[in-house]
């Protein structure tokens, strides 16, 4: 069964009101941060604050936690005390399949996700999707543009060849794919122009650090009423086509093939899967 990720909030795992808040708020997915987001004098402590957290009723959502890297003292008591507890393992800055084998090997049962975020990563995108674990990939726009010495412009024109890459090589091996982060969380405008960009190549929804970012997101990755409408309707009509001995039919003046009709039932249950998340 498909769940909607169109909402994947960081939360700073040293944050106990936000991990409290975060249980009421609309999001379908919530990234429990324990890299960037936490001082490295926070570290231990925020471990403990976040187990104690994960004991919490937080409904549909899915828990990710975000590892620290395995090249740093926090990496692997990070990966063993949230394999269980969490729905996935988010290991950062991963930069080949290899990076994904030293967690697994460490979390047998856990399953995987990797922040993709390095040049080499990049480069590598087809790689890392065919891991056997892995299921997502999340874009690490920040840090990716820092390594690229790349300037963040509307129109992320200097981010393409790293992003276009890395849905790529998720829709090959059918993982989930979550754009990066849009910094400026005050400017609805600006992030709702990032998420209809993000959605229109392909991605499944974006990555957050606000809730005020969590609407915006939430109607831009999700199907429009008009959308779901006409989905049906392409779906009746090829369905009656076929019955009448045709490949082919015609909807609003335009055509509608088997494939069309593929793109209109995933539609549909991508639909359906956000209205079973709203309970
Ligand atoms: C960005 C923030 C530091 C802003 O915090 P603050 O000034 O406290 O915000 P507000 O006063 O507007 O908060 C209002 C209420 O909302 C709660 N809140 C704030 N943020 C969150 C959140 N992320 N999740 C849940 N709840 C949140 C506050 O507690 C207030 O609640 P109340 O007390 O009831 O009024 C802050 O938003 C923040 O820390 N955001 C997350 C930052 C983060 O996790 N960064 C790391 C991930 S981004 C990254 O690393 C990307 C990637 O790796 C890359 O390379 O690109
Ligand atoms: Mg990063």
């Amino acid at each position: 069964m498909i769940r909607p990720y169109r909402s994947v909030l960081y939360i700073p795992a040293a944050n106990t009101r936000a991990m409290e808040k975060a249980r009421d708020l609309p999001a379908d997915a919530i990234i429990f941060d324990l890299e960037d987001a936490v001082a490295p004098s926070e570290k231990v402590p925020a471990r403990d604050l976040l187990t104690a957290a994960l004991l919490a009723d937080y409904g549909n959502r899915a828990r990710i936690v975000r590892m620290n890297g395995l090249d740093t003292e926090w990496g692997e008591g990070d990966a063993r005390a949230f394999a269980r507890s969490a729905d996935a393992v988010l290991i950062p800055k991963v930069s080949r399949a290899a990076d994904l084998d030293r967690v697994a090997d460490l979390v047998p049962d856990a399953p995987l996700w990797a922040m993709m975020e390095t040049a080499e990563g990049m480069l590598n995108a087809h790689e890392i999707a065919l891991h056997p674990r892995l299921q997502a990939m999340v874009m690490g726009t920040n840090d990716l543009a820092k390594e690229l010495g790349a300037r963040f412009r509307p129109d992320r024109l200097p981010l393409m060849a790293g992003l276009g890459m890395c849905v790529l090589a998720a829709k090959v091996h059918g993982l989930v794919i979550i754009d990066g982060v849009f910094n400026a969380f005050k400017d609805e405008d600006g992030l709702r122009a990032e998420c209809e960009q993000g959605r229109d190549m392909g991605f499944d929804g974006k990555t957050l650090i606000h809730p005020a970012q969590l609407a915006v997101a939430n109607a831009v990755f999700a199907p429009t009423e008009a959308e779901t409408e006409l989905a049906r309707r392409q779906i009746d009509a090829f369905a009656e086509a076929k019955a009448q001995g045709k490949g082919v039919a015609v909807v609003d003046g335009r055509i509608v093939e088997n494939l069309h009709v593929e793109t209109a039932r995933a539609t549909i249950a991508k639909a359906e899967a956000i209205a079973r998340m709203a309970g």
